[in-house]
Protein backbone atom coordinates (compact mmCIF):
# COMPACT_ATOMS: atom_id res chain seq x y z
CA UNK A 1 0.00 0.00 0.00
CA UNK A 2 3.11 2.61 -0.36
CA UNK A 3 2.05 5.84 -1.55
CA UNK A 4 2.82 6.61 -5.08
CA UNK A 5 4.04 10.17 -5.58
CA UNK A 6 4.87 11.89 -8.98
CA UNK A 7 5.03 15.35 -8.07
CA UNK A 8 4.79 17.92 -5.22
CA UNK A 9 3.66 20.97 -4.66
CA UNK A 10 5.55 23.39 -1.87
CA UNK A 11 3.25 26.85 -1.16
CA UNK A 12 5.02 28.17 1.77
CA UNK A 13 8.33 29.22 2.31
CA UNK A 14 10.14 25.56 3.46
CA UNK A 15 14.27 25.44 3.21
CA UNK A 16 15.72 24.28 0.00
CA UNK A 17 17.10 20.79 1.99
CA UNK A 18 12.95 19.57 1.53
CA UNK A 19 12.91 20.09 -2.01
CA UNK A 20 16.80 18.40 -2.67
CA UNK A 21 15.62 15.41 -0.74
CA UNK A 22 12.09 14.94 -2.65
CA UNK A 23 14.37 15.50 -5.99
CA UNK A 24 16.84 13.18 -5.07
CA UNK A 25 14.28 10.67 -4.45
CA UNK A 26 12.37 11.08 -7.68
CA UNK A 27 9.78 13.10 -6.72
CA UNK A 28 9.15 16.44 -9.15
CA UNK A 29 8.81 19.47 -7.32
CA UNK A 30 7.32 22.99 -7.63
CA UNK A 31 7.41 25.68 -5.29
CA UNK A 32 5.04 28.28 -5.99
CA UNK A 33 4.73 30.35 -2.69
CA UNK A 34 2.31 33.49 -4.38
CA UNK A 35 -0.40 31.54 -5.75
CA UNK A 36 -4.11 33.47 -4.45
CA UNK A 37 -7.10 30.71 -3.58
CA UNK A 38 -8.09 30.84 -6.93
CA UNK A 39 -4.65 30.21 -7.88
CA UNK A 40 -3.93 27.72 -5.95
CA UNK A 41 -7.54 25.85 -6.57
CA UNK A 42 -6.64 26.24 -10.63
CA UNK A 43 -3.02 24.84 -10.21
CA UNK A 44 -3.31 21.65 -7.30
CA UNK A 45 -5.22 19.41 -9.24
CA UNK A 46 -1.99 18.65 -11.35
CA UNK A 47 -0.25 17.51 -8.03
CA UNK A 48 -0.09 14.22 -5.88
CA UNK A 49 1.14 15.73 -2.40
CA UNK A 50 1.40 19.18 -0.96
CA UNK A 51 3.66 20.92 1.20
CA UNK A 52 2.69 24.01 3.26
CA UNK A 53 3.64 25.43 6.71
CA UNK A 54 0.62 27.89 8.38
CA UNK A 55 0.47 30.09 5.53
CA UNK A 56 -1.38 28.52 2.74
CA UNK A 57 -5.01 28.08 3.56
CA UNK A 58 -5.82 24.43 2.81
CA UNK A 59 -9.88 24.92 2.76
CA UNK A 60 -12.22 22.19 1.81
CA UNK A 61 -12.33 23.94 -1.75
CA UNK A 62 -8.81 23.65 -2.04
CA UNK A 63 -8.97 19.69 -1.19
CA UNK A 64 -11.96 19.04 -2.91
CA UNK A 65 -10.34 20.08 -6.65
CA UNK A 66 -7.16 18.71 -6.11
CA UNK A 67 -6.25 14.85 -6.74
CA UNK A 68 -3.87 15.03 -4.03
CA UNK A 69 -3.03 11.85 -2.35
CA UNK A 70 -1.09 13.18 0.84
CA UNK A 71 -0.64 17.04 2.90
CA UNK A 72 2.54 17.49 5.11
CA UNK A 73 2.51 19.92 7.23
CA UNK A 74 6.24 21.18 7.76
CA UNK A 75 5.66 22.20 11.42
CA UNK A 76 3.44 21.63 14.12
CA UNK A 77 0.04 23.01 13.88
CA UNK A 78 -2.59 22.12 11.21
CA UNK A 79 -5.37 24.20 12.25
CA UNK A 80 -4.53 25.58 8.17
CA UNK A 81 -5.63 22.20 7.10
CA UNK A 82 -9.15 21.25 6.84
CA UNK A 83 -8.35 17.59 8.02
CA UNK A 84 -12.16 16.34 8.13
CA UNK A 85 -12.16 17.15 4.38
CA UNK A 86 -8.86 15.87 3.76
CA UNK A 87 -9.93 12.72 5.26
CA UNK A 88 -13.26 12.22 3.47
CA UNK A 89 -11.26 12.53 0.16
CA UNK A 90 -8.88 9.91 1.49
CA UNK A 91 -5.52 12.23 1.44
CA UNK A 92 -3.35 11.78 4.56
CA UNK A 93 -2.45 14.26 6.11
CA UNK A 94 1.19 15.00 8.12
CA UNK A 95 3.22 17.17 9.93
CA UNK A 96 6.33 16.89 11.52
CA UNK A 97 6.00 16.98 15.53
CA UNK A 98 8.73 17.93 17.19
CA UNK A 99 10.45 19.49 14.68
CA UNK A 100 10.30 23.02 15.69
CA UNK A 101 9.52 21.98 19.97
CA UNK A 102 12.40 23.68 21.31
CA UNK A 103 12.81 26.97 18.57
CA UNK A 104 8.61 27.83 19.89
CA UNK A 105 9.56 26.85 23.63
CA UNK A 106 12.76 29.06 23.60
CA UNK A 107 10.67 32.52 22.56
CA UNK A 108 8.10 31.43 24.61
CA UNK A 109 10.90 31.53 27.42
CA UNK A 110 12.42 35.04 25.61
CA UNK A 111 8.88 36.58 25.77
CA UNK A 112 8.30 35.76 30.07
CA UNK A 113 12.11 37.29 30.05
CA UNK A 114 11.24 40.27 27.73
CA UNK A 115 7.61 40.55 29.43
CA UNK A 116 8.73 40.96 32.99
CA UNK A 117 11.39 44.06 32.39
CA UNK A 118 9.31 45.87 29.87
CA UNK A 119 12.77 45.16 27.45
CA UNK A 120 11.39 45.89 24.13
CA UNK A 121 9.97 49.33 25.34
CA UNK A 122 13.30 50.19 27.44
CA UNK A 123 15.05 49.28 23.94
CA UNK A 124 12.67 51.72 21.83
CA UNK A 125 12.95 54.28 24.47
CA UNK A 126 17.18 54.25 23.74
CA UNK A 127 16.59 54.36 20.41
CA UNK A 128 14.72 57.16 21.12
CA UNK A 129 17.09 58.94 22.72
CA UNK A 130 16.12 58.58 26.15
CA UNK A 131 17.18 57.61 29.50
CA UNK A 132 13.84 55.92 31.40
CA UNK A 133 15.75 54.21 34.02
CA UNK A 134 12.43 54.66 36.79
CA UNK A 135 9.58 54.33 34.39
CA UNK A 136 11.01 50.37 33.42
CA UNK A 137 11.01 49.20 36.77
CA UNK A 138 10.89 45.52 36.21
CA UNK A 139 9.30 42.36 38.42
CA UNK A 140 11.42 39.15 39.17
CA UNK A 141 10.66 36.00 37.94
CA UNK A 142 11.93 34.55 40.68
CA UNK A 143 8.97 32.75 42.78
CA UNK A 144 6.35 33.66 40.65
CA UNK A 145 3.33 30.92 39.36
CA UNK A 146 3.53 30.40 35.87
CA UNK A 147 0.67 28.35 34.34
CA UNK A 148 0.92 26.44 31.02
CA UNK A 149 -2.00 25.27 29.61
CA UNK A 150 -1.28 22.35 27.56
CA UNK A 151 1.27 20.42 28.87
CA UNK A 152 2.49 18.67 25.52
CA UNK A 153 6.04 18.56 23.64
CA UNK A 154 6.36 23.02 23.62
CA UNK A 155 4.65 23.29 27.64
CA UNK A 156 6.86 21.26 29.47
CA UNK A 157 9.67 22.26 27.15
CA UNK A 158 8.87 25.90 28.90
CA UNK A 159 8.60 24.47 32.19
CA UNK A 160 11.68 22.97 32.38
CA UNK A 161 13.01 26.16 31.08
CA UNK A 162 11.28 28.82 33.72
CA UNK A 163 12.20 26.17 36.28
CA UNK A 164 15.87 27.55 36.18
CA UNK A 165 14.46 30.83 36.96
CA UNK A 166 12.84 30.00 40.22
CA UNK A 167 8.96 29.81 38.59
CA UNK A 168 6.76 27.75 40.23
CA UNK A 169 5.37 26.03 37.63
CA UNK A 170 1.45 25.07 37.91
CA UNK A 171 -0.23 23.40 34.71
CA UNK A 172 -3.58 22.17 33.01
CA UNK A 173 -3.94 19.38 29.91
CA UNK A 174 -6.73 16.95 29.85
CA UNK A 175 -5.00 14.25 28.59
CA UNK A 176 -1.83 15.03 30.31
CA UNK A 177 -2.13 13.21 34.24
CA UNK A 178 -0.89 14.91 37.22
CA UNK A 179 1.82 12.01 37.50
CA UNK A 180 3.22 12.51 34.26
CA UNK A 181 3.55 16.29 34.79
CA UNK A 182 4.66 15.82 38.37
CA UNK A 183 7.98 13.84 36.33
CA UNK A 184 8.74 17.64 34.58
CA UNK A 185 8.12 19.70 37.80
CA UNK A 186 4.36 20.98 36.91
CA UNK A 187 1.89 20.95 39.14
CA UNK A 188 -1.41 19.91 37.30
CA UNK A 189 -4.57 21.87 38.68
CA UNK A 190 -8.26 21.92 37.33
CA UNK A 191 -8.28 25.76 35.78
CA UNK A 192 -10.43 27.04 37.93
CA UNK A 193 -7.67 26.71 40.55
CA UNK A 194 -5.22 27.60 38.00
CA UNK A 195 -6.73 31.51 37.04
CA UNK A 196 -6.60 33.03 40.34
CA UNK A 197 -2.82 31.54 41.22
CA UNK A 198 -1.30 32.90 37.72
CA UNK A 199 1.29 35.60 38.06
CA UNK A 200 1.89 34.25 33.89
CA UNK A 201 -0.38 32.39 31.72
CA UNK A 202 0.94 30.82 28.89
CA UNK A 203 -0.62 28.76 26.29
CA UNK A 204 0.43 25.51 24.22
CA UNK A 205 -2.93 23.76 22.82
CA UNK A 206 -3.72 22.69 19.60
CA UNK A 207 -6.50 25.56 18.34
CA UNK A 208 -9.84 23.00 17.92
CA UNK A 209 -12.73 23.94 18.97
CA UNK A 210 -12.74 23.32 22.52
CA UNK A 211 -9.63 25.69 23.01
CA UNK A 212 -11.18 28.58 20.85
CA UNK A 213 -11.38 31.54 23.14
CA UNK A 214 -10.10 29.32 25.87
CA UNK A 215 -8.87 32.43 27.63
CA UNK A 216 -11.71 34.72 27.57
CA UNK A 217 -13.68 37.65 29.26
CA UNK A 218 -15.02 35.56 32.35
CA UNK A 219 -11.34 34.01 32.80
CA UNK A 220 -9.67 37.70 33.04
CA UNK A 221 -12.01 38.69 35.19
CA UNK A 222 -11.13 35.53 37.85
CA UNK A 223 -7.26 36.29 36.94
CA UNK A 224 -4.97 38.16 39.54
CA UNK A 225 -5.09 42.06 37.98
CA UNK A 226 -0.93 41.63 37.49
CA UNK A 227 -1.70 39.01 34.65
CA UNK A 228 0.48 38.51 32.09
CA UNK A 229 -0.32 36.24 29.53
CA UNK A 230 1.01 34.87 26.74
CA UNK A 231 -0.03 33.44 23.10
CA UNK A 232 2.68 31.36 21.05
CA UNK A 233 0.13 28.63 20.13
CA UNK A 234 -2.37 30.07 18.11
CA UNK A 235 -4.69 33.24 17.08
CA UNK A 236 -8.08 32.54 18.60
CA UNK A 237 -7.04 30.62 21.96
CA UNK A 238 -6.87 34.18 23.76
CA UNK A 239 -10.10 36.48 22.81
CA UNK A 240 -8.41 39.47 21.10
CA UNK A 241 -11.23 41.34 22.14
CA UNK A 242 -11.37 40.41 25.24
CA UNK A 243 -7.58 40.63 25.93
CA UNK A 244 -7.89 43.73 24.87
CA UNK A 245 -10.75 45.31 27.19
CA UNK A 246 -8.16 43.77 30.19
CA UNK A 247 -5.61 45.51 29.57
CA UNK A 248 -7.25 48.79 28.55
CA UNK A 249 -9.35 48.39 32.26
CA UNK A 250 -6.27 47.27 34.27
CA UNK A 251 -7.47 43.66 34.58
CA UNK A 252 -4.51 42.26 32.38
CA UNK A 253 -0.55 43.79 33.27
CA UNK A 254 0.97 42.72 30.43
CA UNK A 255 0.58 40.39 27.19
CA UNK A 256 3.58 38.82 24.48
CA UNK A 257 1.59 37.64 21.25
CA UNK A 258 3.49 35.62 18.44
CA UNK A 259 0.11 34.47 16.73
CA UNK A 260 -2.83 36.63 15.99
CA UNK A 261 -6.66 35.86 14.78
CA UNK A 262 -5.58 37.16 11.31
CA UNK A 263 -2.45 36.77 9.63
CA UNK A 264 -1.01 39.48 9.01
CA UNK A 265 -3.19 40.95 11.37
CA UNK A 266 -5.55 43.73 9.59
CA UNK A 267 -6.35 45.90 12.74
CA UNK A 268 -2.93 46.04 14.83
CA UNK A 269 -4.23 47.87 17.55
CA UNK A 270 -3.04 44.51 19.84
CA UNK A 271 -0.21 44.57 19.07
CA UNK A 272 0.55 48.08 19.13
CA UNK A 273 -0.58 48.32 22.34
CA UNK A 274 1.89 49.80 25.14
CA UNK A 275 1.26 46.55 27.46
CA UNK A 276 1.54 44.26 24.38
CA UNK A 277 4.79 42.15 23.30
CA UNK A 278 3.80 41.30 19.36
CA UNK A 279 6.51 39.40 17.33
CA UNK A 280 5.21 38.17 13.85
CA UNK A 281 4.69 34.47 14.12
CA UNK A 282 8.23 33.47 14.93
CA UNK A 283 8.22 30.73 17.49
CA UNK A 284 9.28 28.67 14.48
CA UNK A 285 11.60 30.53 12.55
CA UNK A 286 14.88 29.51 13.54
CA UNK A 287 17.30 28.52 10.90
CA UNK A 288 17.82 25.37 13.05
CA UNK A 289 13.65 24.71 13.40
CA UNK A 290 13.68 25.11 9.93
CA UNK A 291 16.09 22.61 8.37
CA UNK A 292 14.30 19.93 11.19
CA UNK A 293 10.86 20.45 9.57
CA UNK A 294 11.99 20.95 5.70
CA UNK A 295 14.34 17.65 6.27
CA UNK A 296 11.67 15.53 8.81
CA UNK A 297 8.60 16.32 5.98
CA UNK A 298 10.76 15.55 2.72
CA UNK A 299 11.72 12.46 4.80
CA UNK A 300 8.42 11.55 6.24
CA UNK A 301 7.05 12.04 2.13
CA UNK A 302 10.07 9.29 0.94
CA UNK A 303 9.34 6.99 3.83
CA UNK A 304 5.80 6.80 3.09
CA UNK A 305 6.46 6.12 -0.69
CA UNK A 306 9.12 3.24 0.28
CA UNK A 307 6.15 2.26 1.88
CA UNK A 308 8.59 2.17 5.31
CA UNK A 309 6.73 4.39 7.91
CA UNK A 310 3.50 6.80 8.04
CA UNK A 311 5.58 9.24 10.53
CA UNK A 312 3.38 12.16 11.52
CA UNK A 313 0.31 11.08 9.87
CA UNK A 314 -2.69 12.21 11.86
CA UNK A 315 -5.55 10.91 10.11
CA UNK A 316 -4.59 7.73 8.95
CA UNK A 317 -4.30 5.39 10.94
CA UNK A 318 -5.45 2.18 9.37
CA UNK A 319 -2.74 2.92 6.56
CA UNK A 320 0.37 2.77 9.69
CA UNK A 321 0.70 -1.02 9.48
CA UNK A 322 -0.58 -1.11 5.74
CA UNK A 323 2.29 0.16 3.86
CA UNK A 324 4.93 -2.97 3.07
CA UNK A 325 4.46 -4.91 -0.30
CA UNK A 326 2.98 -7.89 1.66
CA UNK A 327 0.11 -6.23 3.14
CA UNK A 328 -1.17 -5.50 -0.21
CA UNK A 329 -3.15 -8.78 -1.01
CA UNK A 330 -4.71 -8.67 2.36
CA UNK A 331 -6.02 -5.06 1.90
CA UNK A 332 -6.92 -6.54 -1.26
CA UNK A 333 -8.75 -9.32 -0.12
CA UNK A 334 -10.45 -7.20 2.79
CA UNK A 335 -11.83 -5.19 -0.01
CA UNK A 336 -13.25 -8.15 -2.02
CA UNK A 337 -14.46 -9.87 1.15
CA UNK A 338 -16.03 -6.41 2.45
CA UNK A 339 -17.81 -6.45 -1.89
CA UNK A 340 -19.08 -10.22 -1.80
CA UNK A 341 -20.61 -9.26 1.70
CA UNK A 342 -22.14 -6.56 0.70
CA UNK A 343 -23.40 -8.34 -2.80
CA UNK A 344 -24.71 -11.18 -0.82
CA UNK A 345 -26.29 -8.97 1.26
CA UNK A 346 -28.31 -6.82 -1.36
CA UNK A 347 -26.02 -4.22 -0.60
CA UNK A 348 -27.42 -3.39 2.62
CA UNK A 349 -24.91 -1.58 5.18
CA UNK A 350 -24.67 -3.68 8.67
CA UNK A 351 -22.92 -3.49 11.37
CA UNK A 352 -19.96 -6.52 11.06
CA UNK A 353 -16.80 -8.12 12.52
CA UNK A 354 -13.63 -8.55 11.14
CA UNK A 355 -11.58 -11.42 13.05
CA UNK A 356 -7.96 -11.93 11.70
CA UNK A 357 -6.09 -14.99 12.74
CA UNK A 358 -2.71 -16.01 12.72
CA UNK A 359 0.24 -14.31 14.35
CA UNK A 360 1.31 -12.55 11.67
CA UNK A 361 -1.87 -10.43 11.74
CA UNK A 362 -1.84 -9.20 15.33
CA UNK A 363 -1.48 -5.60 13.76
CA UNK A 364 -3.74 -6.56 10.87
CA UNK A 365 -6.92 -5.28 12.62
CA UNK A 366 -7.12 -1.52 11.54
CA UNK A 367 -6.66 -2.04 8.31
CA UNK A 368 -7.94 -5.23 7.64
CA UNK A 369 -11.38 -3.54 8.93
CA UNK A 370 -10.91 -0.13 7.18
CA UNK A 371 -10.85 -2.71 3.85
CA UNK A 372 -13.49 -5.00 4.49
CA UNK A 373 -15.55 -1.29 4.93
CA UNK A 374 -14.01 0.43 1.70
CA UNK A 375 -15.29 -2.42 0.13
CA UNK A 376 -18.03 -2.86 1.59
CA UNK A 377 -19.35 0.77 1.16
CA UNK A 378 -18.00 0.84 -2.70
CA UNK A 379 -21.63 -1.18 -3.30
CA UNK A 380 -23.92 1.02 -0.85
CA UNK A 381 -25.26 4.48 -1.91
CA UNK A 382 -23.40 6.76 0.84
CA UNK A 383 -24.36 10.14 0.92
CA UNK A 384 -21.27 12.71 1.16
CA UNK A 385 -19.53 10.52 -1.27
CA UNK A 386 -20.44 10.90 -4.35
CA UNK A 387 -20.03 7.59 -6.81
CA UNK A 388 -17.78 6.44 -3.54
CA UNK A 389 -15.10 5.89 -6.41
CA UNK A 390 -11.96 6.97 -4.05
CA UNK A 391 -13.02 4.74 -0.90
CA UNK A 392 -9.90 3.85 0.49
CA UNK A 393 -8.18 2.71 4.38
CA UNK A 394 -8.33 6.59 5.31
CA UNK A 395 -11.73 7.23 4.21
CA UNK A 396 -13.21 4.38 4.11
CA UNK A 397 -13.95 4.25 8.64
CA UNK A 398 -15.46 8.01 8.41
CA UNK A 399 -18.01 7.33 6.00
CA UNK A 400 -19.10 4.28 7.67
CA UNK A 401 -19.45 6.15 10.74
CA UNK A 402 -21.47 8.64 9.04
CA UNK A 403 -24.05 5.60 8.15
CA UNK A 404 -23.98 3.94 11.91
CA UNK A 405 -22.18 1.02 10.55
CA UNK A 406 -20.23 -0.20 13.77
CA UNK A 407 -16.76 -2.45 13.42
CA UNK A 408 -15.94 -4.51 15.80
CA UNK A 409 -12.06 -5.78 14.87
CA UNK A 410 -10.80 -8.71 16.57
CA UNK A 411 -7.86 -10.62 16.75
CA UNK A 412 -6.69 -14.58 17.00
CA UNK A 413 -3.25 -15.71 17.43
CA UNK A 414 -4.21 -19.30 16.06
CA UNK A 415 -5.28 -19.42 12.35
CA UNK A 416 -7.78 -22.32 11.95
CA UNK A 417 -5.67 -25.36 9.87
CA UNK A 418 -4.25 -25.75 7.34
CA UNK A 419 -3.98 -21.61 7.14
CA UNK A 420 -1.65 -19.66 8.37
CA UNK A 421 -3.48 -16.60 7.98
CA UNK A 422 -7.59 -15.77 7.64
CA UNK A 423 -9.68 -13.37 7.91
CA UNK A 424 -13.32 -13.59 8.76
CA UNK A 425 -16.12 -10.78 8.00
CA UNK A 426 -19.06 -11.52 10.14
CA UNK A 427 -22.50 -9.61 8.97
CA UNK A 428 -24.74 -8.53 11.63
CA UNK A 429 -27.16 -10.87 9.27
CA UNK A 430 -25.49 -13.81 10.41
CA UNK A 431 -23.63 -14.22 6.91
CA UNK A 432 -20.17 -15.22 7.31
CA UNK A 433 -16.85 -14.88 4.77
CA UNK A 434 -13.49 -16.03 4.92
CA UNK A 435 -10.95 -15.74 3.18
CA UNK A 436 -6.85 -15.94 3.06
CA UNK A 437 -3.84 -14.83 0.51
CA UNK A 438 -1.60 -17.14 -1.79
CA UNK A 439 1.45 -14.28 -3.20
CA UNK A 440 -0.67 -11.92 -4.78
CA UNK A 441 -4.08 -13.29 -4.71
CA UNK A 442 -7.11 -13.22 -2.38
CA UNK A 443 -8.78 -16.18 -2.02
CA UNK A 444 -12.04 -17.30 -1.00
CA UNK A 445 -12.35 -20.04 1.49
CA UNK A 446 -15.65 -20.56 3.03
CA UNK A 447 -18.44 -18.88 3.22
CA UNK A 448 -20.73 -19.94 6.48
CA UNK A 449 -19.63 -23.13 7.33
CA UNK A 450 -18.94 -24.02 4.04
CA UNK A 451 -15.54 -24.82 2.95
CA UNK A 452 -13.50 -24.75 -0.35
CA UNK A 453 -11.03 -27.36 -0.45
CA UNK A 454 -9.98 -25.67 -3.70
CA UNK A 455 -10.27 -21.81 -3.02
CA UNK A 456 -11.78 -19.58 -5.62
CA UNK A 457 -9.58 -16.69 -6.77
CA UNK A 458 -11.84 -13.69 -5.84
CA UNK A 459 -10.72 -11.03 -8.99
CA UNK A 460 -12.35 -10.32 -12.12
CA UNK A 461 -15.70 -11.27 -12.39
CA UNK A 462 -17.61 -13.98 -10.39
CA UNK A 463 -21.01 -15.64 -10.30
CA UNK A 464 -21.44 -17.29 -6.52
CA UNK A 465 -24.34 -19.35 -6.03
CA UNK A 466 -26.14 -21.81 -3.78
CA UNK A 467 -27.69 -24.90 -4.48
CA UNK A 468 -28.76 -28.72 -3.32
CA UNK A 469 -26.04 -30.88 -3.49
CA UNK A 470 -26.16 -33.34 -5.80
CA UNK A 471 -23.64 -35.50 -8.35
CA UNK A 472 -24.48 -33.82 -11.17
CA UNK A 473 -24.60 -29.72 -9.48
CA UNK A 474 -21.11 -29.35 -11.08
CA UNK A 475 -22.10 -30.71 -14.72
CA UNK A 476 -25.37 -28.72 -14.81
CA UNK A 477 -23.77 -25.14 -13.48
CA UNK A 478 -20.97 -25.84 -16.72
CA UNK A 479 -23.80 -26.88 -19.27
CA UNK A 480 -25.87 -23.88 -18.10
CA UNK A 481 -23.12 -21.45 -18.38
CA UNK A 482 -22.01 -22.68 -21.38
CA UNK A 483 -25.43 -22.83 -23.15
CA UNK A 484 -25.90 -19.10 -22.29
CA UNK A 485 -22.20 -18.69 -23.96
CA UNK A 486 -20.24 -17.89 -20.64
CA UNK A 487 -16.69 -18.82 -20.82
CA UNK A 488 -15.60 -20.18 -16.45
CA UNK A 489 -12.14 -20.54 -16.27
CA UNK A 490 -12.91 -22.06 -13.00
CA UNK A 491 -16.16 -22.94 -11.22
CA UNK A 492 -15.08 -24.29 -7.18
CA UNK A 493 -17.56 -26.00 -5.03
CA UNK A 494 -17.63 -26.17 -1.24
CA UNK A 495 -18.16 -28.84 1.35
CA UNK A 496 -21.61 -30.12 1.70
CA UNK A 497 -23.58 -28.33 4.81
CA UNK A 498 -26.89 -29.26 5.43
CA UNK A 499 -27.59 -30.87 2.03
CA UNK A 500 -26.42 -27.56 0.04
CA UNK A 501 -23.46 -26.37 -1.54
CA UNK A 502 -22.04 -22.72 -2.06
CA UNK A 503 -19.71 -22.50 -5.75
CA UNK A 504 -18.15 -19.73 -7.37
CA UNK A 505 -17.40 -19.61 -11.08
CA UNK A 506 -14.85 -16.87 -12.32
CA UNK A 507 -15.54 -15.86 -15.58
CA UNK A 508 -13.42 -14.58 -18.50
CA UNK A 509 -16.04 -11.71 -18.88
CA UNK A 510 -18.43 -9.83 -16.97
CA UNK A 511 -21.63 -12.01 -17.08
CA UNK A 512 -24.57 -10.88 -19.20
CA UNK A 513 -28.16 -11.18 -17.73
CA UNK A 514 -28.94 -13.55 -20.07
CA UNK A 515 -26.42 -15.83 -17.87
CA UNK A 516 -27.23 -14.87 -14.92
CA UNK A 517 -30.83 -16.32 -15.65
CA UNK A 518 -29.25 -19.36 -17.05
CA UNK A 519 -27.46 -20.30 -13.88
CA UNK A 520 -30.30 -19.76 -11.52
CA UNK A 521 -32.52 -22.02 -13.42
CA UNK A 522 -30.55 -24.78 -12.13
CA UNK A 523 -29.17 -23.31 -8.56
CA UNK A 524 -31.62 -21.48 -5.45
CA UNK A 525 -29.54 -18.48 -5.55
CA UNK A 526 -26.59 -16.94 -7.57
CA UNK A 527 -25.19 -13.36 -7.59
CA UNK A 528 -22.89 -11.70 -10.13
CA UNK A 529 -19.83 -9.82 -8.62
CA UNK A 530 -17.60 -7.66 -10.13
CA UNK A 531 -14.20 -6.08 -7.96
N1 LIG B 1 4.24 30.10 17.34
C1 LIG B 1 4.77 29.13 16.66
O1 LIG B 1 5.54 29.36 15.77
C2 LIG B 1 4.44 27.72 17.01
C3 LIG B 1 5.40 26.72 16.83
C4 LIG B 1 5.06 25.41 17.10
C5 LIG B 1 3.78 25.10 17.54
N2 LIG B 1 2.87 26.10 17.70
C6 LIG B 1 1.52 25.80 18.21
O2 LIG B 1 1.67 25.19 19.48
C7 LIG B 1 0.71 24.16 19.62
C8 LIG B 1 1.23 23.12 20.61
O3 LIG B 1 2.34 22.46 20.06
P1 LIG B 1 2.95 21.14 20.76
O4 LIG B 1 4.03 20.67 19.85
O5 LIG B 1 3.26 21.42 22.18
O6 LIG B 1 1.70 20.17 20.66
P2 LIG B 1 1.42 18.87 21.56
O7 LIG B 1 0.39 18.11 20.81
O8 LIG B 1 2.68 18.21 21.93
O9 LIG B 1 0.77 19.47 22.88
C9 LIG B 1 -0.48 20.08 22.90
C10 LIG B 1 -1.14 19.70 24.20
O10 LIG B 1 -2.34 20.44 24.32
C11 LIG B 1 -3.21 19.61 25.05
N3 LIG B 1 -4.58 20.11 24.96
C12 LIG B 1 -5.51 19.85 24.00
N4 LIG B 1 -6.66 20.46 24.32
C13 LIG B 1 -6.46 21.11 25.49
C14 LIG B 1 -7.27 21.92 26.33
N5 LIG B 1 -8.55 22.17 26.01
N6 LIG B 1 -6.73 22.42 27.45
C15 LIG B 1 -5.45 22.17 27.77
N7 LIG B 1 -4.62 21.39 27.04
C16 LIG B 1 -5.13 20.88 25.90
C17 LIG B 1 -3.01 18.26 24.46
O11 LIG B 1 -3.50 17.23 25.30
C18 LIG B 1 -1.52 18.22 24.29
O12 LIG B 1 -0.88 17.61 25.39
C19 LIG B 1 0.54 23.64 18.18
O13 LIG B 1 -0.72 23.08 17.99
C20 LIG B 1 0.74 24.86 17.32
O14 LIG B 1 -0.50 25.44 17.00
C21 LIG B 1 3.17 27.39 17.45
O1 LIG C 1 2.53 25.28 14.24
C1 LIG C 1 3.67 25.55 13.91
O2 LIG C 1 4.50 24.70 13.56
C2 LIG C 1 4.12 26.96 14.02
O3 LIG C 1 3.08 27.82 14.23
C3 LIG C 1 5.01 27.41 12.95
O4 LIG C 1 4.33 27.91 11.85
P1 LIG C 1 5.18 28.33 10.58
O5 LIG C 1 5.71 27.08 9.97
O6 LIG C 1 4.25 29.03 9.66
O7 LIG C 1 6.29 29.19 11.06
Amino acid sequence: MALTLKNVLISDEVDPQCIEILRKNGIDVTKNTKLSKEELIAEIPKYDGLIVRSATRVTADVINASNLKIIGRAGTGVDNIDCDAATKKGIIVMNTPGGNTLSAAEHTCALICALSRDIPNAVQSMKEGRWDRKKYMGSELNGKTLAIIGLGRIGKEVALRMQSFGMKTIGYDPIVPAEVSSEFGVKWLPLEEIWPQADYITIHVPLIPQTKNLINEQVFAKCKPTLRVLNVARGGIIDEQALLKALNSNQCAGAALDVYEEEPPKDYTLAQHPLVIGTPHLGANTVEAQERVALEIAEQFVDAVKGKSLFGAINAQALVNALSQETKPWVELGRYLGVVAATLSENKPQNLQVTSYGSQMQNAGSYMSAAVLAGMLSKTSVSGCGKCTSLNLINAPVFAKEQGIKVDTKYEADAPAPYGKLVTVTLQSGLQLSGTTSGAQALLVKIQESLFLVPPTLTGSLLIFKAASSPQLLSSVAVALANAGALAENVSLSTEVGGQRWGVANLTISPSQQVVQALASVVQLVVSVAF
